[in-house]
């Protein structure tokens, strides 16, 4: 049973013992986490009643943080003209990470051509003046 909440009902869960945070447009209870939360639970009191997306992604919390995140939703957001923005526009997901390993794919294959070019550049450059040397000598 998955509850419509807005941003004003989650502000209001901002305290130790009623603790909720917004991450990626969910809302999570997070009450029974704050004394087993590995981070500490000053970093979640912090986030307490606000959108937690930001600070969640920037640590790079496992797939087991993930499930037990997934453990503690209780509904869905409902942004109103004038909440704030959310902080992170989506999650990454595997299909960006395909799109983003593809491209620099592109760009590895350019590196390797510079540096095939680069070496034949410098062992060209070597010989010629070799060459001179033995010229002058
Ligand atoms: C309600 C959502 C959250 C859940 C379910 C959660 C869960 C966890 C879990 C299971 C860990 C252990 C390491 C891991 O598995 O990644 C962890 C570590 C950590 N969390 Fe969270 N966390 C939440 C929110 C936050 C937020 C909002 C912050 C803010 C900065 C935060 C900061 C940290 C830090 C700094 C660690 C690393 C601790 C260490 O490695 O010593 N977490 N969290």
């Amino acid at each position: 049973m998955s509850k419509v909440l807005t941003y004003a009902e989650v502000q209001a869960h901002s305290v130790k013992k009623d603790l909720y945070v917004v991450i990626h447009d969910k809302v999570y209870d997070a009450t029974s986490l704050v004394d087993e939360h590995a981070g500490g639970e000053e970093v979640l009191l912090d986030v307490g009643g606000q959108d937690a997306t930001e600070a969640f992604e920037d640590v790079g919390h496992s797939d087991e943080a993930r499930e037990v995140l997934q453990g503690l939703v209780i509904g869905d957001l409902k942004r109103e003209p004038g909440d704030p923005k959310p902080k992170v526009s989506a999650p990454i997901s595997s299909s960006d990470r395909a799109g983003a390993g593809s491209n620099s794919g592109d760009l590895r294959v350019g590196l390797y051509a510079l540096v095939i070019l680069g070496g034949a550049a410098a062992f060209g450059a070597y010989k010629y003046l070799h060459l001179q040397e033995g010229i002058k000598v």
